[in-house]
């Protein structure tokens, strides 16, 4: 059996599938995403040819990750419009569809401004679903650039942190190409200073429940040839008192004017493990997930899933991951209930530096972060 890893690693780690992209076949505009929840067994497309389908494609994390949420939100909005859908009501559906993630309601609010300022200008439908659809890509180039600036600066970073190189690197859950129009945010640093040679090791937290580390994040480094070890969550405390990690590299899904970080659940952990290991404990970011409308970390949402999704394996032939109970293999007793917060949220104090685009701020400084918020990109609607 082919190892198609190690193929792409020696070719160099070309791009895979995107993760998202747009097409105009004869029979109408569709969204296509490569189905995360078939990863990393099947490679396998989704087309969703209305919202109600890409909203629960965003529901199953067939489609996930902050700022793909945010393309997906934007698309989302231009193809109600291009096919002639409610677009005030699709934006609707799309920006409620999981309530952590501020790049998703961005994502919705910046195509929505597009379609609402040709339209109440005077514009037909075809002409506002056109403006709604080069916001969103727009919005997808703007993403990658910014996951190449976060690359660098992520990379000088730890330069200035670790000096010379060899960095045992841990990671939580997924930030690579999978979440983003270009390399990703915590991985896309992880990925630059591989390719610079100095990557010693990359431990990748399993990420129960719906382990985006072990079947995404292992797959994204084993396409990119990097040295990897897979580890179960509640392993990671005996690494960090082995003195196995140099830097903890996590993404974000808000992050509150004060700083405080949400991201997923096990995120929180790391940090105090991080802080009493002294570790740092570095997020990286788009603008785009910095919220100055949120205050602090109480403020945020946290989405609560589904109990089966603790309580059941689900196969990743599934599509879709696992809709509803009973779908899984049973990991406890039928009827046990199961407490399944997607995220958690990290205080300021514990974060040692947020890098974005722009550059890197550290939390503890108040003004960096109100530095940060004033030039995030948020949209507000007129
Ligand atoms: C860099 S965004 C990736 C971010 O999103 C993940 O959440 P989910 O898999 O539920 O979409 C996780 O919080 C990652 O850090």
């Amino acid at each position: 059996m082919v190892d198609q890893n190690a193929v792409y690693a020696a070719a160099g780690d070309p791009t895979p599938l995107p993760s998202l992209r747009w097409d105009e076949p004869p029979e109408g505009p569709v969204l296509v995403l490569l189905d995360q929840t078939r990863l990393p067994g099947e490679e396998t497309e989704l087309v969703c040819t209305d919202v109600p389908a890409l909203v629960e494609a965003v529901r199953t994390l067939a489609v996930r990750g902050a700022p793909l949420l945010g393309l997906a939100g934007a698309y989302g909005v231009a193809l109600a419009a291009v096919r002639g859908y409610d677009v005030e009501e699709a934006a609707g559906l799309l920006a409620g569809a999981r309530p952590t993630a501020v790049n998703l309601g961005y994502g919705v609010r910046r195509a929505l401004a597009a379609y609402r300022k040709v339209a109440g200008g005077g514009g037909g439908p075809e002409e506002a679903g056109a403006a709604a659809l080069a916001e969103a890509r727009e919005l997808h180039r703007q993403d990658a650039e910014a996951s190449a600036r976060m690359a660098e600066h992520g990379a000088v970073l730890l330069r200035e942190l670790l000096p010379g190189g060899g960095y045992r690197l841990l990671t939580h859950c997924n930030t690579g190409r999978l979440v983003s129009g270009g390399e990703g945010t915590a991985l896309a640093v992880v990925r630059k200073v591989h390719r610079a040679g100095e990557l010693r090791r990359l431990w990748v937290d399993e990420t129960r429940p719906l382990l985006q580390g072990s079947r995404l994040t292992a797959w994204e480094a084993a396409r990119s040839g990097m040295a990897y070890t897979l580890l179960s969550d509640n392993a990671a405390g005996s690494l960090f008192s082995a003195g196995e990690v140099d830097a903890v590299l996590v993404g974000a899904d808000r992050i509150a004017a004060d700083g405080s970080v949400a991201n997923k659940v096990g995120s929180y952990p790391l940090a105090v493990l991080a802080r009493y290991h002294h570790v740092p404990f570095i997020v990286v970011a788009p603008s785009t997930t910095v919220d100055p409308e949120t205050p602090d970390g109480a403020s945020i949402e946290v989405e609560q899933r589904p109990g089966h999704e603790v309580t059941e394996f689900v196969p990743t032939q599934v599509p879709g991951g696992a809709r509803e109970a009973g779908m899984g293999i049973p990991l406890a007793p039928l009827g046990t209930q199961a407490y399944n917060p997607a995220f958690d949220v990290t205080p300021p104090e514990l974060v040692t530096a947020i890098v974005t685009e722009h550059g890197v701020v550290s939390p503890v400084t108040g003004d960096a972060i109100g530095d940060l918020c004033s030039r995030s990109r948020q949209v507000t609607i007129s």
